[in-house]
């Protein structure tokens, strides 16, 4: 069984979506950062990125995430909120340890692509 079919499939992804957003609008250190973004869309885009990472039907039509999250000033302390959050999710959902563990490790793999380089002007 796939980790997307452990997740629920798309429907399961979507319901952590939902509350993976829910934490983060809800973190005074991060709602910033998503002021004036359609949430919308953001929703889909992310559901879809992680249906397709996950083992479901690849259908991810958002950008790359280095030009999603180019010149937000994202700082690392941020990214590792984010990453918390979505930990809280999975966890709150009864997702396994090895998966939360695996999906942890997909999105720390881009990293360098989401957090502003220090260079960066
Ligand atoms: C590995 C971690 C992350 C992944 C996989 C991720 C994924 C995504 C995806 C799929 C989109 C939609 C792109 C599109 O619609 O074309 C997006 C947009 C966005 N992300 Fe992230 N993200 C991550 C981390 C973060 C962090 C740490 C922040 C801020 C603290 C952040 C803030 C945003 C914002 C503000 C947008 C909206 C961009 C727009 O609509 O113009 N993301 N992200």
């Amino acid at each position: 069984m796939s980790l997307y079919e452990r997740l629920g499939e798309t429907a399961g992804i979507r319901t952590a979506v939902d509350d993976f957003y829910r934490r983060v609008l809800g973190d005074p250190e991060l709602a910033g950062y998503f002021e004036g973004v359609d949430l919308a869309g953001l929703h889909s885009h992310q559901t879809d990125l992680l249906v397709q990472v996950t083992g479901g039907p690849a259908g991810y039509t958002g950008r790359d995430l280095a030009a999603a999250h180019q010149g937000r000033d994202i700082s690392p302390e941020a990214f590792d909120r984010v990453v918390a959050h979505l930990v809280a999710t999975l966890t709150a959902l009864g997702v396994g340890e090895a998966d939360i563990g695996a999906v942890g490790a997909a999105l720390t793999a881009h990293r360098d692509e989401v957090v502003a380089s220090e260079t960066a002007a």
